[in-house]
């Protein structure tokens, strides 16, 4: 039933206005899905390639399809993945590029939960899936590689870790989104936003953490349920020359630890991505070591969906946390493996989006499938709303 007879590819714009790619998957019994590539700015260094889409549409035509299409089931996703490595050859999508490989993966999911009549989360999470639903973290203020002349961190996300309900968790974040508005207004700071829809004001990070301190305590007050904040520090792109370039100075690894460490006591910090450069594992174990009871210490450029990286980081006791996002890796089951890896281990899970994004919903599904406990998918904006307003759905779906 859920043989796959046809595959599409095509070029579709991405929320920067990029070329990405874009997958149709056709059953044999009618079942369709339909999935896109998301794109990262501030990538890792050990994720997997992404080509330039002409080329990586071209290279999976030629490679991919005819090893997929009339031979493999799309309800079989480790033979459709399977097919996919197969077709590529290489242990990072170089070949076909993994922005084909992971379009192509995820429509063919969306194609066997049509056939089952499923939505996806039923599909990939099953019968036995967990009752929990992400807390949604929210891109509020951001500068880094998402936008220029703002903050040297990345991104400070409103972490509504009280609230109720999914749905109470979304419009919380937008509200602190919001009310960051206001305060910069407040104080005569304009604003644009950047690749995610954050505010990317000209302040230093340390008015920005006076800001979003702010913005959440003023909303939590309005809502009465506890909101925190978090960041990604997207450390591995100010890391140059054995330190961390801040634009008023910098950071040996030591001053980095313990700025971080200082920053989790002094705000609360719910959430901390990527503190430190992919590559120090070492230095991840320390500040593991120092405040990881108090918080989630997350790898993102650190372990990029990768198992190998993330079994690395458990030996080392470096995070205590994965972000997961399945173009890093390139397929769904590369994905879940990760996952699955960081579950059995006691590292939370964060399914994310990219800050290249578009319509497409499938890391609402896959957070729910696989009970995350957080999903990162940006607070304002179409392709960031297209996700929160999906988990609102799926949560109305599900009870
Ligand atoms: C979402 C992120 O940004 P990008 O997609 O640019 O890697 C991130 O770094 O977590
Ligand atoms: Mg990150």
């Amino acid at each position: 039933m859920t043989q796959i007879s046809s595959i599409s590819l095509r070029r579709v714009l991405d929320s920067r206005g990029n070329p990405t790619v874009e997958a149709d998957v056709l059953t044999e019994s009618g079942g369709f899905g339909r999935a896109a590539a998301p794109s990262g700015a501030s990538t890792g260094e050990y994720e997997a390639i992404e080509l330039p889409p002409k080329e990586a549409i071209a290279n999976a035509r030629e490679h991919a399809v005819p090893r997929l299409v009339d031979t493999v089931y799309a309800g079989d996703q480790r033979a459709v993945d399977g097919a996919l490595r197969a077709a590529d050859g290489t242990e990072n999508f170089s070949e076909i590029g993994a922005n084909s490989a992971v379009a192509i993966s995820m429509a063919a999911a969306k194609a066997a939960a049509d056939v089952l009549g499923a939505p996806l989360y039923q599909h990939l999470g099953g019968a036995f899936r967990g009752e929990n639903f992400p807390v949604p973290l929210g891109n509020v203020i951001g500068g880094g590689e998402h936008a220029k002349d703002a903050t040297d961190i990345q991104e400070f996300l409103a972490a509504p870790v009280g609230a109720p309900s999914v749905s109470e968790a979304v419009f919380a974040n937008a509200k602190v989104h919001g009310a960051a508005g206001d305060i910069l207004d407040e104080r005569g700071i304009g604003a644009g936003k950047g690749d995610e829809g954050a505010w990317a004001p000209p302040v230093s990070d340390a008015e920005a953490f006076e800001i979003m301190d702010e913005a959440v305590s003023r909303v939590s007050e309005e809502v009465g349920f506890e909101i925190k904040f978090g960041l990604d520090v997207a450390a591995s792109e100010m890391y140059d020359e054995g330190a961390y370039q801040y634009s008023d100075g910098e950071k040996s690894p030591d001053e980095q630890i313990e700025y971080i460490a200082e920053l989790v006591e002094e705000y609360d910090l719910a959430y901390v991505e990527d503190p430190l450069d992919e590559n120090d594992y070492e230095a991840f174990a320390e500040l593991t070591e120092q405040v990881g009871d108090q918080t989630l210490i997350c790898g993102d450029d650190l372990f990029v969906t990768n198992v190998s990286r993330l079994q690395d980081g458990i030996d080392q006791g470096a995070a205590n946390s994965i972000l997961i996002k399945p173009n890093q890796i390139g397929s769904l089951s590369d994905t879940v493996d990760a996952i699955e890896l960081a579950v059995r281990n006691g590292y939370e899970t964060i399914i994310s989006h990219r800050s290249g994004e578009t319509e497409d919903t499938t890391i609402a599904h896959l957070a729910v499938a696989t009970d995350a406990g957080f999903i990162k998918t940006g607070t304002v904006a179409g392709e960031r709303t297209a996700k929160l307003n999906e988990l609102i759905r799926i949560a109305e779906d599900a009870v």
